[in-house]
């Protein structure tokens, strides 16, 4: 490991004991985290991916799993702001963004801005390139009007990268492009045409506002724009592929929250005694402990491979295939953790309940496990694997033709 990874890791270590004594507290009151967040960006951690002309620290993908792992141990929902600062939509903004663009992201990012990452609509979740957003070129500016929801941080983030599709002045789609629009929740500030309009009542990460946005002629200027190399027909797969960055994140603190939850286990498999005898002594709770820790270690594997070889970003089916590992293997992971505490794991005594909870989403947010798999079929198959009724009628020319 460098310095630069040991450095980061270190402050990960010195915070986690002060976001463990926290963590009760958000899931409790459902409020955001913002005194971790201040510790986040003191330490340097929010935003250490972004390029160092930039303020960050240009970590590798790498280096900021350590660190969220480390986190996710003991604070989801911190570890998921941390994923926000470093992955996804940031990460596309870096990439592909305009310099004034990355000038304006980053040091709202370096002082504790999360994010908002807005893809899915009401009608458009797995199938998200259904999306119904539109933005119509109107001279210098872009008329956004339609609603997402399930975003992460509406309410509370400054930075929002809104996938809409793009029509030109004559209303023809051009396809999909990133759009940046600016907000300053804290003091109310939203531009016009820009609303929240709910947030979930969620079963846990319970500090995290999931909400709906509404557009309504939402005006952004041309150069708030995010529009990858290939230009807007290749912009949903371009900004696709920046978002793997993110699945890599989310699998992370999964199975940084199964990591954390068989540290309780072996903690208490020591602790608790029955037949007058440590728990650790029978049989059929070893073996379970020792499939949960294969299970942590391989999704480790698979997620450090993938972030790894990333080139800028991982790989899809590598994304994939460990963001679909590593959260199956991780809800089943802390659910044997609570077992194994009996009536205490259930109740709020201890974290395992929180956990269980924080845990589930990761196969359903960031594109859920059976999509994930369905990317994984189609690229080992090296065919199109169109979901639509009509999809492989449309592709079957292509398809012949290779
Ligand atoms: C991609 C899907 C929406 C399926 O839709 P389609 O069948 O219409 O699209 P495809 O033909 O599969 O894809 C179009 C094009 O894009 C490329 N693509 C798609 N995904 C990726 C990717 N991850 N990396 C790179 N490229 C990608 C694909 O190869 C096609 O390119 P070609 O034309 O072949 O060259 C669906 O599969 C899907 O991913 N649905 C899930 C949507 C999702 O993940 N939403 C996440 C929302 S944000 C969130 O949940 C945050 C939670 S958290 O806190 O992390
Ligand atoms: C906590 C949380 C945070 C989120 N944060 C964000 C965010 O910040 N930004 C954002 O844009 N979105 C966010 N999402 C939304 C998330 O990306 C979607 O929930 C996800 O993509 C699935 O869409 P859906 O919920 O509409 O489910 P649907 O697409 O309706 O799917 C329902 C079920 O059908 C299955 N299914 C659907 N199609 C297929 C198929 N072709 N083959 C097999 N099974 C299929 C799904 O796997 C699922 O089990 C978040 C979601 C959650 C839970």
């Amino acid at each position: 490991m460098d310095t630069l990874t040991s450095n980061h890791l270190a402050r990960a270590k010195e915070l986690a004991p002060t976001f463990a004594k926290r963590a009760a507290h958000w899931d409790k009151s459902r409020t955001y985290c913002w005194s971790n967040v201040r510790d986040l960006a003191d330490a340097g951690l929010m935003g250490m991916t972004l390029p160092t002309e930039y303020g960050g620290a240009g970590c590798s993908w790498n280096e900021a799993v350590l660190v969220v792992e480390e986190i996710a141990k003991v604070c989801a929902l911190t570890a998921r702001v941390l994923v926000e600062a470093n992955m996804g939509g940031i990460s596309a903004v870096m990439a592909y963004g305009s310099p004034a663009q990355k000038a304006l992201c980053a040091p709202l990012v370096l002082a504790g801005d999360k994010p908002a990452i807005c893809i899915t609509e009401p009608e458009a979740g797995s199938a998200a390139t259904e999306m119904q957003t539109t933005a119509r070129k109107q001279g210098s500016r872009y008329i956004l009007n339609g609603t997402k929801h399930w975003i992460t941080g509406g309410g509370v983030s400054r930075i929002h990268l809104i996938f809409a599709r793009v029509l030109d002045e004559r209303g023809i789609d051009q396809g999909i492009a990133g759009f940046i629009v600016i907000c300053d929740p804290t003091n109310g500030q939203y531009p016009d045409g820009f609303k929240v309009v709910g947030r979930e009542r969620t079963m846990g990460l319970c500090g995290m506002p999931e909400a709906a946005l509404e557009f309504t002629n939402l005006e952004v200027d041309t150069s708030h724009v995010l529009i990858p190399p290939g230009g807007f027909r290749r912009g949903f797969a371009e900004l696709m592929t920046a978002y793997n960055s993110q699945r890599v994140g989310a699998g992370t603190i999964a199975i940084g929250v199964a990591a954390g939850a068989l540290e309780h286990a072996k903690r208490y498999l020591l602790e608790r005694q029955q037949f007058g005898r440590p728990l650790g002594e029978f049989q059929g709770l070893q073996w379970m402990l020792a499939d949960m820790d294969a299970g942590v270690h391989a999704s480790r594997l698979m997620l450090h491979e993938a972030a790894r070889t990333a080139q800028p970003f991982p790989d899809m089916t590598m994304a994939a295939r460990a963001k679909m590992f590593a959260s199956e293997t991780a809800i089943k992971v802390v659910n044997d953790a609570l077992q194994m505490f009996g009536a205490r794991g259930y109740g709020d005594q201890e974290p395992l309940e929180r956990m269980y909870r924080d845990v589930r989403m990761f196969t359903i947010g960031g594109g859920t496990a059976q999509i994930l798999r369905n990317q994984i079929a189609s690229s080992l198959l090296g065919i199109k694997a169109p979901q639509t009724r009509t999809g492989y009628l449309e592709s079957a020319p292509a398809m012949a033709a290779q």
